[in-house]
Parts: structure tokens; sequence; C-alpha cells
């Protein structure tokens, strides 16, 4: 046995083992040692190797999903060693012959399929990056599928672009060739990435090899009809059925034909952004306190799902986001389908993963009545869309009823007459084929139950016939059905006449048990009839699973078009019930949101009772009268306002907006017309990366960089206190380059919010620029927030009172006051004006806030020059010369120093 468990496990060098002994999966030697640290359990040994005993460990069959869980999460990865035949069989061949035994599947991060491994509200794709060696940095592809449901995607993307990709498709596991795992250009990628990154051979991804591989999964003579693709799609979706068939040693799951998705089909939203404003999950990785919590009203795994993948995928196609809209707002109108349609979703169990593993022989009967319950949801459903006319109801809604008529009726009907209607989970114990539906398992049945009755009558007759009131008739596997008394009465049946009919069989502490002639014979009978019975149910469960699976596309169409429409009935039930309106799309560059809120904070807000959101405007279009084309640019809104009083959550909830509109929801606001946002960046908050050596300001610059770096006419772009991690002036002088830059360079719709004051100066020379401030009351020294965003600037941060709000020892927050005052007084005496010589763009808001000072000294020669200039009246040559200019100024200046200094 040894022999063949290290031949095994020689060809599976980088699974733990799971070695089948019976009712045990057992682990030994480096295995078993990894795995009792890992779940906890009991090291123990068994026999010797080359001298040294084994060290072993085990965990039962029947709760092997959890420690698999366990272990999966830990990130190993398990290869599940099945005992191939009876041990009787092996007997046959020699009392020393060994069970044949073999690896049935691996388990890893991405290629799981039981509903307890899985979260039932997410895909959990295994993907392949794979790269064409001809097309440098461009020639990337990534192909993504989900086993436990058959979903299977592809698409191109550059090097810049895969953070963007990887982190939206968000796999479980990750292929990639050994010659990607080494590229330095990827290694922050690929550590970034939550996934499991597995690193194959190079052959994995070849892609003249992957094309056959592909052909053959698929069972076709060629990939043409499956849309054209490159060279690094194939190779990718190749190495995805390559490690498909690996993992699943040839039980092929289902998978839908690689779909591919065009470039720029959906919103580009980074990893940085993704995770900053929380659409599927919060910073902390849970589910609750994301947009998608918020959000979420669908009743169905497969919609749950499905609302994800959209959240994380807003699309960019101006007619399918009408379309699903559409869907939306006739769902919202026709109130009484709208209920009867999430009543009936309720009872749609998950079709798509029961059918998943009915299709690679894992399902069970509760699996088949998964697919008996979905069809029957979905016909249903079927039914009500259909009773409205179609000319009343959209495209996407006809179009979604003809999918759930897919499924046949007569698989429904023949899965309805043979199942019970709650049958267990496993099938090896049987009981679950309805009685009356095979007259052959019923007359088993029988034989095997009257048998049943036959022994309580027994045991009523020997407990006369000794006396012994408490004898009973009991059964285990070892003896089978045998009698057993108290070690009191035992002599009574060992005593003549009694011992003429009770065979001893054997004795326990306080018990004695005994055979009798009849009761072997009613042994042999009911064991026959059970067995009978199991085998005949054993043959009808394989026969229903034949029929779902030649029914499988059908049945796959149907659960996804039950998602779509749980997802649309969701968003219509939320737009009802929080009060979303539809958003106007259009192609230009709007962006004007009239009374919007914070999808998530309103409703934490409302749960807590802290009374109610307050909703605000926000107008991004562009400014001038144009066409709002990409030649018009976005408008800049610059925030200040205190500390508290809602910045981020007013940037956020805009970012937000765009996101749900574009996802196919209604949104929170009063009104909202949206130009589509092709990209959406964000940069909020700062948290240490100190594990990649990066420090705060450090994160904050290079997603500053990637944003100024990238960000495009069409982009949205939400920027949130850059340069706070800095000294103040540094902070401030990257804030101001920043900004000009997004309204120079990327011309893009952009909020911006900060505590530097100083910035509100910008609106003075930036045409599509414009500042808003949070309103706050002053109250007794206290700040009260009013949350009211309005047109202007703030004056001052309140941090001092918020500090105090926050419970800050009183002596720290009145000497703060102390040191605050005394900063104000210098600023206001010198310090403003020291900034006028060393950074003469601030020259003309300096000034303003400086003007007490002014005549301590005379401003810089070059600030007043440039004060003086109307840029938009200059022509080319006249800016040159101008340029010429002031350089000329900024060298005097430089040549005598002091000088200026004096003057002050
Ligand atoms: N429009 C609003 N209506 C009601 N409450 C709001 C609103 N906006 C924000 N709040 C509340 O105020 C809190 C603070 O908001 P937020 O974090 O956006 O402030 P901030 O101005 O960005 O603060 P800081 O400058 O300190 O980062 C939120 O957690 C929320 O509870």
């Amino acid at each position: 046995m040894m022999r063949q468990f290290l031949e095994i496990k020689t060809a599976n060098p980088d699974c733990l083992l799971f070695y089948r002994m019976g009712d045990f999966y057992e682990l030994f030697f480096e295995d078993a040692e990894t795995a009792s640290r890992a779940l906890g359990i009991t090291l123990t040994t068994r026999g010797k190797h080359l001298g040294d005993d084994i060290p072993m460990c085990g965990v039962p069959v029947h709760a092997a999903d959890d420690y698999l869980q366990r272990l999966i999460a830990l990130g190993h990865r398990v290869a599940v060693c099945e005992q191939l035949e009876d041990p009787a069989e092996a007997r046959k061949r020699g009392s020393k012959s060994v069970v044949r035994r073999d690896v049935v599947r691996l388990v890893t991060p991405g290629t799981l399929t039981e509903d307890n491994l899985l979260d039932s509200r997410r895909n959990n794709f295994l993907a392949a990056l794979a790269r064409t060696k001809a097309a440098g940095d461009d020639g990337f592809a990534l192909a993504w599928a989900d086993i436990s449901t058959g979903e299977f995607g592809v698409a191109e993307a550059a090097r810049l672009e895969l953070p963007a990709l990887i982190a939206r498709v968000e796999p479980g596991e990750l292929l990639v060739s050994d010659a990607l795992y080494d590229d330095p250009a990827l290694r922050n990628l690929l550590r970034e990435t939550r996934a499991a990154v597995t690193p194959l051979p190079p052959a994995v991804f070849d892609s003249t090899s992957a094309e056959r591989r592909l052909r053959d999964y698929f069972s076709v003579a060629t990939l043409d009809g499956f849309g054209p693709l490159t060279r690094a799609e194939t190779a990718a979706a190749g190495a995805v059925v390559s490690y498909v068939d690996r993992t699943q040693v040839g039980g092929r799951p289902p998978l839908s034909p690689p779909i591919r998705e065009t470039r720029g089909a959906v919103m580009a939203i980074d990893p940085a952004t993704r995770a900053n404003l929380e659409l599927v999950t919060t910073l902390s990785g849970d589910r609750r306190g994301s947009l998608a919590a918020a959000v979420d009203r669908t009743v169905t795994a497969a919609g749950g799902r499905e609302l994800t993948r959209r959240l994380a995928s807003p699309l960019t196609d101006h007619a399918r986001i009408a379309a699903r809209h559409e869907a939306v707002a006739w769902l919202v109108d026709n109130a009484a389908l709208r209920r009867t349609v999430r009543e009936v979703l309720r009872s749609a169990p998950d079709m798509a993963r029961s059918r998943a593993r009915i299709a690679v022989g894992r399902g069970g009967p509760r699996d088949l009545a998964a697919i008996r319950d979905g069809i029957a949801a979905a016909h249903a459903l079927a039914g009500h869309l259909g009773e409205v006319p179609d000319a009343e109801g959209p495209d996407r809604l006809a179009d979604i009823a003809g999918r759930l008529r897919a499924p046949q009726r007569a698989v429904h009907a023949e899965l309805a007459a043979a199942l019970v209607d709650a049958p267990p989970h496993l099938r090896r114990d049987g009981g679950f084929v309805k009685a009356g539906f095979a007259a052959e398992l019923d007359q088993a049945r029988d034989l095997r139950d009257e048998s049943r009755k036959i022994v309580a009558g027994l045991q009523a007759k020997y407990q006369d016939d000794t006396g012994v009131r408490s004898l009973k008739i009991r059964h285990n596997n070892v003896l089978g059905y045998f009698v057993e008394v108290t070690a009191q009465h035992a002599g009574k049946l060992t005593a003549e006449p009694n011992s003429q009919t009770f065979f001893h069989r054997q004795t326990l502490a306080s018990q004695m048990r005994f055979s009798t002639g009849e009761l072997a014979d009613l042994e042999g009978r009911i064991a026959t009839a059970a067995e009978r019975a199991l085998a005949l149910e054993m043959e009808i469960f394989d026969a229903l699973v034949a029929r779902v699976v030649a029914d499988g596309e059908a049945l796959d169409a149907a659960s996804a078009a039950l998602g779509e429409l749980d997802v649309h009935a969701g968003f219509a039930e939320l737009a009802v019930s929080r009060d979303y309106v539809r958003p106007v799309m259009s192609d230009d560059l709007a962006f004007d949101i009239h009374g919007g809120r914070h999808a998530v904070v309103e409703q934490a807000l409302a749960g807590a009772g802290d009374g109610p959101f307050v909703a605000n405007d926000c107008d991004l279009s562009p400014p001038q009268p144009g066409d709002g084309s990409e030649a018009d640019g976005g408008r800049i809104l610059l925030v200040t306002g205190p500390n508290m009083a809602g910045k981020s959550t007013f940037l956020r909830q805009n970012a937000l907006i765009a996101v749900l509109a574009q996802a196919g929801s209604f949104v929170p606001a009063e009104s909202a017309r949206i130009g589509i946002v092709d990209r959406l960046f964000s940069r909020v908050g700062a948290a240490d990366d100190l594990a990649r050596g990066r420090s705060t300001f450090m994160v904050e610059m290079v997603e500053t960089a990637a944003i100024l770096n990238q960000a495009g006419p069409r982009s949205l772009v939400i920027l949130d206190e850059i340069g706070r991690g800095t000294a103040t002036f540094d902070g401030l002088s990257i804030a101001w380059a920043t900004i000009e830059h997004l309204h120079d360079v990327n011309r893009c719709r952009s909020l911006f919010a900060t505590h530097f004051h100083e910035l509100t100066a910008l609106s003075e020379t930036q045409a599509r620029l414009s500042n808003a401030t949070v309103r706050v009351k002053e109250w007794k020294g206290d700040v009260v927030f009013l949350h009211e965003v309005v047109p202007g600037a703030a004056d001052r941060s309140y941090g001092v009172q918020v500090a105090k709000l926050a419970g800050l020892p009183a002596a720290v927050v009145s000497r703060a006051r102390e040191v605050l005052h005394k900063l104000e007084e210098t600023d206001r005496n010198a310090g403003a004006a020291g900034i006028v010589d060393d950074l003469p763009l601030f020259a003309s808001h300096v000034r303003r806030a400086a003007a007490p000072a002014a005549a301590a000294g005379s401003p810089s020669v070059l600030a007043e020059r440039l004060a003086a200039v109307t840029p938009d009246d200059l022509t080319p040559l006249q800016a040159l010369e101008l340029l010429y200019e002031l350089k000329a100024l900024a060298a005097n200046q430089a040549a005598d120093p002091a000088g200026g200094r004096e003057q002050r």
C-alpha cells in the first residue's frame, strides 16, 4: 500500500494527497505534518518506512468538505485519491493485493464546485494570463472560467490595462507561464492580486496546442464559430481548459464557448479605485458595507452573482445600458408583476451550480431537485412575462422570457415524477425516489419494510417466549441483526429450552448477544430487498442525470436569464423603495446630478436613525456653450470645507452614481444626466503599503501619477486630499500642479477635495474650474455640520473643533487653540508674504490673503508681471516672448535674493 501511495504522491508532488482508506482520507509523511498543523488534528504514526515511523493523520470522508475548505483558504492544493474498486474485488486477486486507487480530482482555489466551498453570490473564476512574444507589452490576454457555473470569458489587454482587468474578474486562481511568473515587470501585479498564482510550464500556454485543446474540449472541428480569437486569447483560453482537464481528471465540467469581450466594452476601473470605492467588498474584504451590499435586492444566487458582476464591470455601450434601464423602468411601472416575479424567483434554487456538479459526477439528489424547481420557476416566470403583450415589454425582457422557456418541460416532468419533495443531499443511502414512480422499486421497498415489521413482531414473540421484557432485536454492520439482553437475563437464553433457539454471538460487559435461525433468514431477505431497492434508485438517478446533462445548455441559458431578471427586478425594487431615478445617458461630457445621494451612507444613516442624508447637486458638464463633446473638456469642481463636513462622501457618491448608472441601475438622485464614462479613477484616503516598502505618501503619489498619465477626456476622476501626506508647501505645490495638469492636459470631469484653501485661487485662471464648499455653522464655539455643498470656498478647516468632538483631552484642545491662534497671526504678518517670492504662481491668492501686511514689503516683480497677463488674450508668439521676459525677470531676482528679503 505504501508503494502505491508513494507512486501516486510522486505524480502529484505539489498537492496534499487525501488517500482514501475506508471511511477516512488519510495523509502521510510531510502532508500529514502540514495538514495536522493547518487543521489542528492529531498526528499519529502508522507502520515504518525505511526504518522510521510514518507520520499520519486523517479526516472522515463525510466531513472532508470542511477540511478541504480550510486547506484551500490557506493556499494549499489537494489531490483527492479514491478507491476505484470494492475491497472484495481486490481480495479476489489474492489476500495481499491492494485496492486500486487513483487521483480523481485536484482541488485548487480556482476549481471548486461544492456549495460550502463557494460564495453563492460571487463567481469563482479560474483565470489564465498569456502573452504572445511578438507583441511585446501589448500582446496580453486573460481568459477566465467558472467551472461551477460554466461561464467562460476572454479579453485582450495591454500591460497597463492588466491590473484593472484582473481586479475586475477577481479570479480565485491565476495561471501564468513560468516565464511570466519570473518577469520583473509583472512582479507587482502578481503580488498584488488576491488570487492564488499558479505557475505552469510554457507548453500549457502554447497557442498551437491550445487551439487543439479547445477544439477537443468543445468537440468542434474549428474555433471559427467562437469569433476571431487572437493568438494570445487562444493561448489563455487553452491554458484554462488544459488546467480544468488536469484538475478534474477527465470529468469535464460544461463550459460555454469562450465569450470574447471587446476592448473598452466596460468601464475601466483600476484596482486602487475599485478598492477605494468599495464596489463589491469594503477595504477590509467584507461584502457588508460595500456598494453591492447596499443595492442588492436580488433573491437568487444567480441574481446575486450577476449583480456583483454588473457592479464590477459597468458598461460603456449606450444601447446596452439603455436596454437595462428600460427593463428596470418597466418593472418599476408594473408593480404587481414585479412582486409576482420576485415571489417566484424566491423559490428558484441555484440551478447553474447544481447542473455543473451533476455534469462532473459530483451532484446528488438535492441537485436534481434544484434543477426540477429551477425549471418550474423559469417556466412560471416566462408565463408571467408573457401575460403582458410583448409590444409593451422592453426587448430585454422578451429576450429573457425566451431563454426562460428553453429547458424542456419533459425534463421537469420526469424529475417531478421521480423525486420526493425534499430529497437528501447524498445519493448513497437512497430514499429520494417517490413511491409510485417505479413499480419494481416499490415492491423491493415493501419487502424491505415488511421484513422490518416482521422483525418487530419477532421481538415481541421472543419477549413472550423468554419472559425477558427488555429483550431487543438490534442491528449493526458487524453482526447484522441480533437479539440483545442484559447480562442479568443472559442465563434465561443460554438455558434449555431457549438455548435451542438462541445461539450465542457476543458477550459484552453488560450485555449478551444472540442470533436465531429465523432472524438470519429474515436478515438475508431484508438485505437483498434493501440492496435491490438501492440499486434501482441508483439506476433512476443515473437516468435522471443523463436527462439533465442532455438539456444542459438550455438549463444554463435559463439560469442566466433568471439571474438577469432577478437583477432587473431587484434594481426596480431598489428604485421604488429608496427613491432612485432613471439616469439620462448621453454621448457627450455631461455630468449633471441634481439632488444626488451616497447609496451606502444614506442607508447607513437611515439604519442608525441618524437623521436624513443631505442631497447635493454636482455639475461637471463643460461650462462653455459648446456641443459638450470631448473638445470642450469637462469641469473640475474643487471642494473645500471643514473636516467631517462630507467632502469625501460627496466625491464618492458621484463616482458611485456613475457606476450604478452604467451597471444598469437607477441612481440615488432627483435627476441625473450622465455622458458615458469610459474610465473611473479615484484617489481617496491613504494607507501605508509597508509590505511593499511604500510609505503613505509614496502610495498617494504612485496612484496620482497613474491618474495623470492615463485619464482621458471621457474619464471621471475623484481626487481626495492630494498632497496631504507631506510638508504643507510640498503638498500644496503638488496639488496645485496636479489640478493644472488635469485641467489643461487630461481635460476630464473631475472632483477634487482639499484642505489647502489656497487652491481656490485657481478658479481665477482655470476656466473650467469652479469652487464648492460644504457648509457648517458655528454654535457656541462648536461646529455644526450641515453637509450642504454650495458654490464658493471655505474659510477654515475647524480641525480643532472636530478634534474636540472626537474626544481629544480638553488640555490638548485648548493648547491647540492657542497654537493655532499664534500660527494664524504669524501667517498673517509674515508667513504668507514669504510664499510670494518663492512660488510666484501663488501670487494672486497670497496677495489677497496677505492684504493687511502688503505695506510691509513689495510683492515679487515676477508675480506682478504675471498677474497683469490674461493668457487667453495672448497669441502664441506673444506668449513665447512673455516667457523670455519672465525668465529674465526670474534670473534678476535669483541674482539678488537677499535684496528681495530685505525689503520685507
Ligand atoms: N450629505 C450628507 N448628509 C448627511 N450626512 C453626511 C453627508 N455627508 C457626510 N455625512 C456624514 O458625515 C461624515 C463625514 O463625512 P466625510 O468623511 O465625507 O467628511 P470629510 O469632509 O471628507 O472629512 P475629512 O476632511 O475629515 O476627511 C460621514 O461619515 C457621514 O456620516
